[in-house]
């Protein structure tokens, strides 16, 4: 099925040229997962990445988990809105995607705070502990609903928990494929978790926030 822009070309410009422009690492990281990654498109690129630094610098968080590094764009803009104390752990089960993240976060004053864990997600995250301020979640479709049940009781009451691409460009209205039905699925959870009070916003492809109880 054609991917669907929801968000039409020159409004996305307009969004990222009037928001703060990322440090110059960036645009590097673009350029190299542009040229050695076959799906770029993953990364969440500058707007969504300067809003989930806002996010964590907004809930004062010193712990923050993340479900999919892929080369580390997220991860990077997340650690900038950390304290210096602050602690952000990744994963990825991806070596490859992984050592272009390793290689990024030893060249920023920022990666001293990520540590990323290698490995099928849901067994990392059977060894972590809670609590975390804010969890991004952003892998592989089929496990977002595991993942959910996975990293609720780690978040700390009041803690927020973000998951991407929950309008899946717009399939979930007219859902076909498995990772489509896992996506429908996934929000369906969500929003009728009473743990959770959560709001869709139509960000790049749909980012779900759910703040903790
Ligand atoms: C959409 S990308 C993440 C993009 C990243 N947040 C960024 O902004 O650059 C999804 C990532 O999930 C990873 N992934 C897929 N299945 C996984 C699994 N079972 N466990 C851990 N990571 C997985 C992929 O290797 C990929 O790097």
């Amino acid at each position: 099925m054609p991917k669907l822009t929801l968000v039409p070309n020159e409004i996305e410009e307009y969004a990222r040229a009037h928001t703060a422009a990322p440090a110059p690492l960036f645009e590097e990281l673009k350029d190299i997962t542009q040229s050695r990654t076959t799906s770029p498109g993953m990364q969440v690129g500058p707007v969504e990445g300067a809003f989930l630094k806002m996010l964590v610098s907004l809930t004062s968080a010193r712990r923050v988990l993340e479900i999919g590094t892929f080369t580390g764009y997220s991860a990077l803009m997340m650690a900038e809105g950390l304290p210096d104390d602050g602690e952000l752990i990744t994963c990825d089960i991806n070596p490859e995607t992984a050592e272009i993240a390793r290689a990024f976060f030893a060249r920023s004053p920022q990666g001293r705070k990520i540590q990323l864990r290698l490995g099928p997600a849901l067994e990392t995250l059977k060894t972590l502990r809670g609590p975390f301020d804010l969890v991004f979640i952003d892998a592989d479709k089929g496990n977002y609903g595991a993942y959910w049940d996975a990293v609720v009781p780690l978040v700390r009451p009041g803690g927020l928990l973000v998951a991407d691409n929950v309008l899946w460009s717009g399939r979930v209205l007219s859902p076909e494929s498995e990772s489509d039905h896992a996506v429908v699925a996934f929000n369906a959870k969500v929003v009728a978790d009473a743990r959770v009070e959560p709001v869709l916003l139509t960000v790049r492809d749909g980012m779900m926030l759910a703040r903790k109880r």
